[in-house]
């Protein structure tokens, strides 16, 4: 379905090696940019927005001051923002009906919660679209070589939870009431749990937005560990786990292996997703071997007995993104 017609900005090859700054070292993919300069022919764009796929290993001619023309609309962005923000309410929102209608049980409600919102908030990256920031411009017209995949996309997404982030921190202190935010997300009702697991969870996802974003694998593992391995751990481990982990008796083996399975399943399940995409190209013999090894390491952390000194939703993510930023750069 045809819903936007765009002509595509120019794109910008870069050779991976000349990266202008710390900054841009720092966001760009773990692997070499893929994206050749040359006018690309109008596309008319689904709505969610394709990276132009480019033959993979060309050559890298180095910009050479050609203006960047974006052609998105910044207005696209923020009915996006918008829509996203109404999403994350109407979920919180479905969840504390269901709750106060006794449907499911609080405990479950917040573990869904969980696994949702997260993963729901990465499926809507590809509606962000605006490809240049104004200083990627300014920059190309000065005749600077820099790595054109910086979106300032990132930053309209990362708006998302930026805004649940405040939403949680005002209701963490009480200084606004919500009870149906208290009881979809806290296990037991008290508004000062706002402040720990769901706050870092949000800080994370910022952090994915804004570092890592959709042209990386990294923020995509490490948000299915955290969403999809973690959330499922819980859920299998409360009802299954009888047998518990020798060093943890806090956790058990099915809520450790449910954590590996479903944190690897969904990470798979990502990454096709933003490769389909056009945001990276994978070699995916190797791709499910790195997968793997990232998963076993998140489990593993995940398993240990720190949950009193680090969160499980900051020492999840965290663990996952160096593991997987090494695993893909090396
Ligand atoms: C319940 C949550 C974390 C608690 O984790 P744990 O302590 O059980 O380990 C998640 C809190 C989610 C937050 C209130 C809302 C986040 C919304 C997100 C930024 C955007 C989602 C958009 C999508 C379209 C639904
Ligand atoms: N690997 C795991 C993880 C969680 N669980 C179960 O899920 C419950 C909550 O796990 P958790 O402390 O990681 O909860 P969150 O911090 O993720 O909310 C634990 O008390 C266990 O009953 C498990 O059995 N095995």
């Amino acid at each position: 379905m045809t819903l936007l017609t765009y002509t595509p900005p120019f794109i910008v090859r870069q050779p991976p090696f000349l990266r202008t700054s710390a900054v841009e070292f720092l966001r760009t993919p773990p692997f070499p940019a893929l994206l050749s300069l040359e006018p690309s022919s109008p596309l008319r764009l689904q709505f969610l927005y394709r990276a132009p796929n480019v033959p993979r290993h060309a050559s890298f001619p180095v910009c050479r001051g050609l203006p960047i023309v974006a052609g998105a609309d910044l207005t696209q962005d923020a009915v996006a923002v918008a829509a996203v923000l109404a999403g994350a309410y109407g979920l919180v929102s479905t969840f504390d009906s269901l709750t106060g209608r006794n449907l499911i049980q609080q405990s479950l409600s917040r573990k869904l919660v969980h696994i949702l919102s997260g993963l729901m908030f990465m499926v809507s990256w590809p509606i962000f679209r605006y490809p240049f920031s104004s200083c990627s411009k300014i920059l190309i017209s000065l005749n600077f070589s820099f790595n054109s995949t910086s979106t300032s996309a990132r930053y309209f997404a990362s708006l998302v939870p930026m805004v649940n982030c405040l939403r949680l921190l005002v209701h963490g202190f009480s200084l606004v009431e919500d009870d149906g935010l208290i009881k979809s997300v806290t296990r037991h009702g008290n508004p000062e749990e706002l402040l720990r697991g769901p706050l870092y969870y949000v800080i994370v996802l910022i952090l994915c937005a804004l570092v890592f974003w959709r042209e990386s694998p990294v923020a995509v593992i490490a948000l299915s560990m955290m969403c999809g391995g973690d959330g499922v751990a819980d859920i299998m481990g409360r009802r299954f786990g009888s047998a518990k982990i020798p060093y943890n008796p806090d956790k058990s083996l099915v809520g450790s292996i449910s954590m590996f399975v479903f944190g690897f399943l969904v990470s798979v399940g990502m990454l096709y997703y933003f490769s389909a995409l056009g945001y990276f190209n994978l070699d995916w013999p190797s791709t499910l071997q790195r997968v793997a090894l990232v998963s076993m390491v998140a489990t593993v952390v995940e398993s240990l007995p720190i949950s009193n000194v680090v969160d499980d939703n900051l020492s999840v993510p965290l663990t996952t993104m160096v593991a997987a930023y090494l695993s893909f750069n090396i």
